[in-house]
């Protein structure tokens, strides 16, 4: 069983039964408990290894954060991971593992609503009328929606991917992978260019104004997925946490909470790793023939490895410069569900307003009328100024901005509100791997590469940044070269 060769179908295979008994158990460390963590941690554990898990924080999970606090009994946001694309079989074979119940997360509806420039319209209308929006695009682009304008723009991409994704992507990454989204819509290299008003169009109605700088192969591999039209999404009923919690109860024996990798040491033996515990500052260290490290590589650039050459200087490189995009969202409870007056269950508004985007809850709590909005979520330069702000202000400020677009009700409506930024959060330094433009061909194929008695997890080190599957997919990866000593 060669690690780099498994197909998605074995994955999904190995996370849902497990893999062969080992023949040679190894004694396993593993850093982070995020989704990546725990399940290595399941995987090798289940065939027979001797595995530690250290976690920094007092809860595992990491990036899948389920917020029920303050709000009423039954209801809550996602901090993190909210949606699971259907094509995600890694995941979807962890919810079946565990039979935990899924529910339509519906990303968009033809209801969804857009207040963009000042003018306010649903999803259906923008489609009949989309130069109804008053962008400035050139006359050769009026009567197409952004949808339209990105497809025209990317169409020979996606026709040369699909015709063999696997040796394709290779040549895409060497010839795009410089390019900026802002390069490749108005420099486009397949001389479909797009005007300043049409890219802008398309900024703000996929809410990428906020990272025009970073790389257009990430956006088109990561986050147009969230624009296809046809695409069903889900979320867990009662909350996508139940997914690291659930994992987290069959390796309970093997997790310590509290303890932040202060430094990892490469020997004859294997790897010593020493931890800190945040609060009390007292240390700790544990010995084991292997490590596994999922922390984000953004705040592992505070973990000292020794001797200085057991990384390499690409692994070294990558840890340095891998972007973390940061992202923020603001959660608020309303007495009723009034956004259903309009036809609106799940969906989103789409705005140029500080907010951004905002998420209706696409569940229902019983015996309840009200409901949890996410007013905002943002990323990127979008993310920041609602990072700076403190929890009140943010639900405040959400508000005002939410009234532009619902009206004064909002107000006369409100119960409770919360918010995170992952930006701000000391053990993800940011929400999400993107990378800029050159990175992917410079050390993307470093991140995840073993480095002596060193393995490599998480989304970063994956082709699905910030997705619960590239966590998941690198995390079979790693625990199948962890088994048969790859
Ligand atoms: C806002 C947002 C929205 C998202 N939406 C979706 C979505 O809808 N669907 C989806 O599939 N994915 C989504 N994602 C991405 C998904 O949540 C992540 O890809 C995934 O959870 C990452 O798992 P991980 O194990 O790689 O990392 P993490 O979850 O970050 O886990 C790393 C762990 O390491 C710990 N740690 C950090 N430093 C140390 C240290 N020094 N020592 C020990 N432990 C340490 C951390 O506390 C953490 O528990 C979203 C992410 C964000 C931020
Ligand atoms: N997974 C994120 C989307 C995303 C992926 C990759 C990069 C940035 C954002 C979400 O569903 O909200």
């Amino acid at each position: 069983m060669q690690a780099e060769a498994l197909t998605e179908v074995e994955m999904a295979h190995i996370l849902r039964y497990g893999m062969p008994k080992a023949t040679s158990p190894r004694r396993v460390i593993i850093a982070g408990g995020g989704m990546s963590g725990l399940a290595a941690c399941l995987l090798l554990k289940e065939a027979g290894h001797d595995v530690v898990l250290l976690e920094a924080s007092h809860r595992i999970g990491g990036r899948v954060l389920t917020i029920s606090e303050p709000f009423s009994e039954g209801h809550y946001f996602e901090a993190g991971a909210m949606r699971i694309p259907e094509t995600h079989s890694l995941v979807l074979s962890l919810v079946e593992r565990f039979g935990l119940k899924l529910e339509p997360f519906y990303t968009s509806r033809p209801e969804d609503l857009y207040y963009i420039n000042g003018r306010r319209m649903n999803a259906a209308a923008y489609e009949q009328d989309p130069d109804a929006l008053d962008f400035p695009v050139a006359p050769q682009e009026k009567g197409f929606t952004a949808d339209q304008l990105m497809h025209y723009a990317t169409e020979p991409l996606v026709h040369f991917i699909d015709e063999d994704p696997e040796k394709h992507w290779p040549l895409v990454i060497k010839r795009l992978g410089g390019y900026s989204v802002d390069r490749f819509l108005k420099e486009n290299p397949y001389g479909r260019s797009l005007s300043p008003g049409a890219v802008d169009m398309i900024k703000v109605m996929l809410s990428l104004e906020g990272f025009p700088e970073l790389s257009f192969l990430e956006i088109f591999r990561d986050i147009l997925v969230l624009f296809k039209r046809d695409l069903k999404f889900f979320q867990i009923v009662g909350g996508n946490d139940q997914l690291p919690k659930r994992l987290a109860k069959e390796v309970t024996a093997e997790i310590c909470f509290g303890q932040r990798v202060s430094r990892i040491t490469q020997n004859e033996e294997g790897v010593r790793l020493n931890t800190k515990h945040p609060q009390t500052g007292t240390t700790y260290e544990v010995q084991g023939d292997c490590a596994l490290i999922t922390i984000p590589f953004s705040v592992l650039n505070f973990v000292r490895f020794e001797p200085y050459d057991s990384l390499s200087y690409l692994k070294r490189r990558a840890i340095r410069e891998l972007h973390y995009a940061p992202a923020t969202k603001i959660a608020v409870e309303f007495r009723s569900r009034f956004w259903e007056q309009e036809g609106l269950f799940g969906g989103k508004a789409v705005s140029d307003l500080p907010i951004r985007f905002a998420h209706y809850p696409s569940y229902r709590v019983q015996g309840s009328s009200g409901g949890v909005v996410v007013t905002s979520y943002t990323w990127e330069d979008d993310s920041n100024i609602w990072s700076l702000l403190p929890n009140d202000v943010r639900i405040t400020e959400s508000l005002r901005c939410f009234a532009l677009i619902h009206g004064n009700t909002v107000y006369d409506e409100l119960v409770t509100g919360s918010s995170y930024s992952w930006g701000r959060n000391p053990f993800n330094g940011g929400g999400f791997t993107m990378f800029k433009p050159y990175q992917e061909e410079e050390f993307g194929h470093a991140i995840g590469t073993r480095e002596g008695h060193l393995y490599f997890a998480g989304e970063h080190a994956s082709d699905h940044h910030g997705w619960m599957q590239g966590a998941l997919k690198s995390a079979v990866k790693a625990a199948v070269a962890i088994q048969y000593y790859q």
